[in-house]
């Protein structure tokens, strides 16, 4: 059979471009290369786009690529303008650009079927309040929450008012904790709003839920969608959340259970609560769901759904799907196996119509 041709894309203009070459390189390892011919292309922090040898951090050391419409159709081009084709691609990126639908439509456009959810799924996923304003309508749980933008100057006693002490203060459009901070007082706030201003227009305050912290992925494979088995991490005391720190920095302030030590029957429904999420908020192919078990009152609440999930050393995706039967490099293929047949699928669609009109 011939090889297939992936696009692995991985850096990207985001906050989490440094995650997602940790998440690139376990890709390009793990990645069959009797199936895959592998085009790494990195995008660099300034957003350049390069052709490297493998997963690096210096990208600009590569071979840089320009896109150009040709004929309608868009290509991208090596330097000495050898035009690229690509059987499928694998956005390994995280965050803004990568996660939020941006590259999801330059794909789309350019022809090629890629891994992942789509510019919809991408976009409302990548932003905290529209994902819980979506997933409230279908009567899924999630925990209270304010939304401000740059021209509001939220007050924090109507915050403590609502939500309580301590609360959560987030950029909307964000990932790997990145400007996230725990609020608790008021000589906290203005940092808090600071920090997470200094990321994004949008921010979100959240009521503080104290609760066990538990993640379950989802998986397209073939006509089925499969939830993983939840796993839990549990995070240090010295720790105030799951933070930056404790996920990539210190090797020692999270310990990663899978599976999560929790009751069949709430096993069960973080299963469902995380496709049924996977599914209001019009997810594809793939995705890792948030969630927090508030085990006083036997109920969870759904966080947060990330399309381009972590594929890092300290990422639970792929350990819960390893848990689950399917190796590293079985994942990678249902995926890419996933993308090209919804690929497909999309392309039987009539783009034309006789509408009889002059
Ligand atoms: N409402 C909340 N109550 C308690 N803790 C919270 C709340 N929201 C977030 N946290 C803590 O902050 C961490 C980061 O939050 P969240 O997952 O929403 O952000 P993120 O930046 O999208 O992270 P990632 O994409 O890496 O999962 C959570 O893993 C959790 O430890
Ligand atoms: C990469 C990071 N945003 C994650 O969700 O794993
Ligand atoms: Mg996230
Ligand atoms: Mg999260």
């Amino acid at each position: 059979m011939q090889k297939k041709k992936v696009a692995l894309l991985y850096g990207g203009k985001s906050v989490e471009h440094d995650i997602s070459i940790r998440s690139a390189k376990n890709i390009f390892e793990a990645a069959s290369k009797e199936k895959y011919d592998l085009y790494c292309i990195g995008i660099d922090k300034k957003g350049g786009w390069f052709l490297t040898e493998g997963i690096i951090s210096e990208m600009s050391t590569g071979e840089e690529l320009s896109l150009s419409l040709e004929f309608g159709k868009m290509i991208f081009k090596t330097e000495n303008g050898k035009a690229l084709n690509f059987d499928v691609a694998f956005p390994a990126l995280h965050g803004t650009d990568g996660e939020d639908g941006n590259i999801q439509g330059l794909l789309e456009v350019a022809g090629i079927p890629y891994a992942g959810s789509d510019v919809m799924g991408s976009s409302i996923a990548m932003n905290k309040y529209y994902t819980k304003q979506v997933l409230e309508k279908q009567g899924i749980p999630v925990c209270k929450y304010l939304y401000f933008d740059y021209t509001h100057q939220p007050d924090f006693d109507q915050i403590e008012k609502n939500l309580g002490l301590p609360f959560i203060v987030k950029p909307i459009n964000l990932g790997s904790s990145v400007g996230v901070s725990k609020v608790k007082s008021k000589e906290d706030f203005q940092k808090a709003l600071d920090e997470a201003f200094k990321y994004d227009n949008e921010i979100i305050i959240e009521e503080f839920v104290t609760s066990r912290e538990l993640e379950c992925s989802v998986l397209v494979d073939g006509d089925q969608i499969k939830a993983s088995v939840p796993g839990e991490i549990v995070v240090d005391k010295n720790y105030e959340f799951y933070t930056f720190e404790a996920k990539y920095v210190d090797g020692n302030a999270a310990k990663l259970e899978i599976p999560a030590k929790v009751p069949t029957h709430i096993e069960e429904a973080i299963k469902d609560l995380s496709i049924n999420a996977f599914k209001a908020v019009g997810c594809q192919g793939f995705a890792r769901v948030d969630v927090f078990y508030l085990e006083d009152r036997g109920i969870c609440y759904i966080n947060e759904i990330n399309t381009i999930p972590g594929f890092t050393n300290s990422s639970m995706f792929p350990m819960m799907w390893k848990h689950d039967g399917y190796s590293f490099e079985g994942l990678i293929d249902t995926i890419l196996d996933e993308a090209i047949y919804r690929f497909e699928r999309k392309t039987r669609l009539k783009t034309n119509f006789n509408s009889g009109l002059e």
